[in-house]
């Protein structure tokens, strides 16, 4: 019978033997941490969203702490994954730093749906996590207004002041007090996330690290592009409040029925203090949000800084109520307006492959004037290489993926502001386009589309070369046993040409019911085999995929262990950045930015012929 690895109650439980070591190894107590030399906690979320903070020994691997986590959910290690970003950990912990969020899903193989409750003895009860209320996860670097606002709302939730439930939302979010009473930070628990176990607004249906509201978008993933979107506006750019990874401890959060063991809350029980893993970001006050207003009166540059964050981050989620508006005072006027712009919610940034972003401003007036110098001398300091390596430094959690796409977008702003083209041109030139029948891709993806095409056909060409050489010396050494008949080359019985050379715009149509089906059936199968060449090539059915060719299993998983079942459905993409070797991406980035210039002009003179027929309509 398989266990219940959701139960709150049961985290309890667990706690107390987390904390001790699978073996009877000890270690000398660092002082300065508080806990034995070479040991590190680290805060493992089940997938439904329950936290367990438990302390790693130097000695341990994914096997042994799958072991702990056996002894105290009652998993068996075969039945448990255990993951870490992109990573599913097989054994070495190397790369999993202090307090770093890691994830353990059911095997589905052996996932059933009678799950028993254990419940916890008296004593069992007693133990406790020993993390604090409030413990800043991932981040090395930890900003001083954040300490100080974890401070206050620990100081606050001491004092029994409550949190406050938000009621707008898709997703669970709370605003934190300090002891006056003052709202300070915003909550948001991964696991309440639209579609997540423990949703408490009714959207839910979805394990953690399955594709959420966004396709490209897993669910549980928002928190860390929040925190993401923070540290990559540099210099408070384009005002981001300070955000946070943290796990937090308290009573108010949201725990479905079905996801506890028991099927109905306990009456007139206070009710038990819950950890979640969730973003913490600082609570602006505001008077009224983009939506509310006309446009008019937002400064050009708020509306620039915002934009260039966007296009960096690739923002599928820029709608007006995601811009906070704050009136100034007389005398605090900045950039020249009356009022300042927060952005906020960047749960949907950074999407793993190229999706349709939203960009609210795309048509706003200020969209279309220039970038000032200022603003084009951001751009042109702006590091693809630097962001991704702080990416990856401050939040090891995140995707290789996700890192591809903002590198791309990166280079995409940076060369077109260079060319001269202002926001709202980059944002079309990023947006996909609806037709009666159907998306198109953007003009974005076309020229990725093309890069690949590119690539492939010149993976193709060398490929040729070599076959044809091999073919010729086949035919020297046999010459004199039948010259009438040459060896068919191996890769061409497999139809892997035709396969390539279909057309690239030809998007699957696959509906959500239908990826729903297939994950099902990925379920049933169980664990997926790594994929290979061709499973890889099918998989990401509309990427024209070199890999077609070079069948090699490693190139494609450049180190990564990822079950092909873990991949995210490609349906919502054209064009797949993440199936891409290292070396293969470097080339496909170079040939990308040799094509930018032409798909530029394109652009200008596309926009050149609208002027031209709108002076003509004009005349007319
Ligand atoms: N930093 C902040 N400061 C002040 N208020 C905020 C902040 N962040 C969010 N809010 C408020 O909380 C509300 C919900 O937040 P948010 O939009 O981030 O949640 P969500 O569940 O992701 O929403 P949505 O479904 O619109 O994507 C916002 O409409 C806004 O009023």
């Amino acid at each position: 019978m398989a266990p219940n690895l959701d139960s709150p109650v049961q985290t309890q439980l667990a706690i107390a033997v987390l904390n001790r070591p699978v073996t009877n190894e000890y270690h000398d107590i660092n002082k300065s941490e508080g806990r034995p030399a070479g040991r590190r906690r680290v805060f493992v979320q089940t997938d439904s969203g329950c936290v367990l903070g438990i302390e790693l020994d130097r000695g341990d691997n994914a096997h042994t702490v799958k072991r702990k986590l056996q002894v105290a959910l009652h998993v068996p290690t075969d039945e448990s994954l255990l993951t870490f970003g992109d990573l599913v950990l097989k054994n070495d912990l190397s790369a999993v730093r202090k307090d770093s969020p890691l994830l353990l899903t059911r095997n589905f193989m052996h996932r059933s749906s009678s799950t028993p409750c254990l419940s916890p003895t008296g004593k069992d009860l007693q133990h406790r996590d020993r993390s604090g209320p409030i413990e800043i996860i991932g981040c090395l670097r930890h900003h001083s207004i954040t300490k100080q606002l974890v401070k206050s709302v620990v100081k606050a939730i001491q004092n029994v002041v409550d949190p406050i439930p938000i009621h707008n939302g898709l997703g669970g979010a709370y605003y934190f007090r300090n002891c006056k009473g003052e709202r300070i930070a915003i909550v948001k628990p991964t696991d309440e996330e639209p579609f997540a176990p423990n949703n408490p607004k009714g959207f839910i249906g979805k394990a953690l690290g399955q594709p959420g509201l966004k396709k490209t978008v897993r669910v549980g993933e928002t928190g860390f592009r929040e925190v993401a979107a923070y540290l990559l506006d540099y210099d408070h750019f384009a005002n981001v409040p300070p955000t946070a990874l943290v796990k937090i401890t308290h009573s108010v959060f949201n725990v479905n029925e079905g996801v506890t063991c028991n099927n109905s809350k306990p009456q007139n029980r206070k009710p038990k203090p819950i950890s979640k893993i969730a973003s913490f970001q600082q609570f602006i006050p505001h008077d009224f949000d983009a939506g509310d207003h006309g446009t008019s009166i937002f400064p050009v540059t708020a509306v620039h800084r915002i934009g260039i964050l966007d296009v960096r981050i690739f923002n599928t989620d820029r709608h007006a109520g995601n811009l906070l508006v704050r009136k100034l005072e007389d005398g605090a006027a900045k950039f020249g307006g009356q009022v300042e712009l927060i952005p906020i919610d960047h749960g949907l940034c950074l999407p793993e492959t190229l999706d349709d972003p939203y960009f609210e401003w795309i048509h706003w007036p200020q969209a279309s004037i220039p970038f000032s110098g200022e603003e084009l001398q951001y751009i042109a300091n702006l590091d693809p290489v630097r962001d991704s390596d702080m990416l990856r430094l401050e939040l090891p959690m995140i995707r290789e993926a996700c890192i591809r796409v903002l590198v791309l977008c990166t280079t995409f702003l940076k060369e077109a502001a260079a060319f001269g083209l202002c926001l709202s041109d980059i944002g079309e030139m990023m947006s996909r386009h609806f037709t009666v029948r159907e998306e198109e891709p953007s003009e974005l993806e076309v020229l990725c589309i093309e890069t690949r095409k590119l690539l492939c056909d010149v993976e193709v060409f060398h490929q040729e070369t070599h076959l044809e050489e091999e073919f010729q010396f086949d035919i020297d050494s046999e010459e004199t046993d039948d010259l009438s008949m040459p060896k068919t080359p191996p890769g061409y019985l497999f139809g892997i040409r035709e396969g390539i050379s279909r057309n690239p715009l030809s998007k699957l149509d696959e509906s959500l019911e239908e990826i729903d089906e297939e994950q099902e059936e990925d379920n049933q199968d169980g664990e997926a085999e790594e994929p290979n060449g061709l499973q890889a090539l099918c998989a990401s059915k509309l990427s024209i995929s070199p890999k077609g060719i070079n069948l090699g299993k490693t190139s494609l998983l450049q180190g990564w262990s990822r079950s092909l079942k873990e991949r995210l459905p490609t349906s919502a993409s054209f064009v797949s950045l993440a199936d891409m070797g290292e070396e293969e991406w470097g080339a496909f980035l170079e040939k990308f930015q040799e094509l930018l210039h032409g798909a530029f002009c394109g652009r200008r003179c596309k926009i050149a012929g609208r002027r031209h027929s709108l002076g003509s309509s004009c005349q007319f």
